[in-house]
């Protein structure tokens, strides 16, 4: 689909890398010949994830256990970064999110996911962004947001909450930080398999995905595609366009909009909130 070495001579940082969607973009932009960084909170998967990096072609890979949600710590990773040469790339991946009746979320519940969506997104792109444009250097934020940055979502609303602010962290920034030769850009992704996204927001456990009968294309999505539209997102060949949030999800937002998927929550019992809390993450 790309030519080889589309991603030649550039260096990305993929948050939450180690594992989920983020593991595809980083081995995708490796295929096509970029240097890897990823960050997350497990060491072994980052160790596991990164000989596969190097397997799959990357010329170089560093890897950091870091907690994003610690905008110190991200600022050292940052230091570390620069220290060995700059990022062409930051993609804000790594996120947190569970289904639970909003009226009933302790204040410590909305901030783990806030502090991680949207403290932790705007943390590495100011870091990325500052260093670039102190090193007069062009670069691109790719951010990972949802359909429910623009439609809501019920029962997941700290998570909609914190998208809606890195959508809107990424339309201000194309703006302010044009003149810089700095692109922000985002994807939002439908219904992508991975153990995060299935662990938390399928609170029964359930193995069936009645998911995917809300999908006009009626399939989830392949990791593949979304990893290709983010590595072309990332290459010079979309150097044109910045402020943009690209929606793959095979047609399910224009179809349910922030309702879709959420409609068996309105009858959960509280057995059944109290199961999807305990099976949490
Ligand atoms: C099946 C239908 C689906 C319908 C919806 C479809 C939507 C699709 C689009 C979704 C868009 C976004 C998707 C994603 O983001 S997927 C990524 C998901 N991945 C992860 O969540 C992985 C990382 N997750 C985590 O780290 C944890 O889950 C967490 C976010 C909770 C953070 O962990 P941390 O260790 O910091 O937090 P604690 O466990 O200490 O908990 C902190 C407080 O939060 C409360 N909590 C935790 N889970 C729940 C829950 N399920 N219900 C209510 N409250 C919860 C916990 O009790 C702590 O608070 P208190 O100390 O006050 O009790
Ligand atoms: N999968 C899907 O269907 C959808 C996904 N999305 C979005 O796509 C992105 C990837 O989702 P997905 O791969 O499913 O999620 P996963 O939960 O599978 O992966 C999340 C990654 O983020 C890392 N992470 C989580 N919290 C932190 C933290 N505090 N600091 C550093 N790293 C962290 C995790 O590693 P560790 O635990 O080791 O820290 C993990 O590698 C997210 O932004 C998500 O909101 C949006 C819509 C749908």
């Amino acid at each position: 689909m790309f030519r080889d070495g589309l991603m030649s001579g550039k260096k990305v940082l993929v948050t939450g890398g180690g594992s989920g969607l983020g593991r595809s973009f980083a081995l995708r932009q490796a295929e096509l010949g970029a240097e890897i960084v990823i960050c997350g909170r497990r060491q072994a998967v980052l160790d596991e994830t990164a000989q596969d990096l190097l397997r799959a072609g990357a010329p170089s890979v560093d890897i950091f256990s870091c907690d994003i949600r610690d905008a110190a710590a991200i600022d050292e990773m940052f230091d570390a970064i620069w220290a060995k040469g700059p990022l062409t790339g930051l993609i804000n991946n790594a996120a947190g999110n569970f289904v639970a009746r909003t009226e009933r979320l302790s204040p410590k519940a909305m901030d783990a996911v806030l502090n991680i969506v949207l403290h932790g997104s705007l943390y590495c792109t100011t870091a990325a962004g500052r260093r670039w444009i102190e090193g007069g250097q062009p670069g691109t934020v790719l951010s990972v947001v949802s359909s429910a940055a623009t439609s809501g979502r019920a029962f997941t609303v700290p998570s909609a909450a914190a998208k809606a602010g890195v959508l809107a962290m990424t339309k201000s920034l194309a703006v302010e930080w044009g003149p810089y030769n700095i692109r922000t850009v985002a994807v939002a992704p439908g219904l992508f398999p991975t153990e995060g996204a299935w662990g938390n927001l399928r609170p029964d456990g359930s193995d069936k995905i009645p998911q995917a009968m809300e999908v006009p294309l009626r399939r989830l999505g392949d990791h593949s595609e979304i990893a290709n539209l983010v590595a072309y997102l990332m290459s010079d060949e979309a150097g044109y366009i910045s402020g943009e949030c690209v929606t793959i999800d095979g047609g399910r937002d224009l179809l349910g909009g922030g309702g879709s998927g959420i409609l068996g929550f309105f009858d959960f019992t509280d057995a059944q909130w109290e199961t999807a809390r305990k099976g949490k993450g």
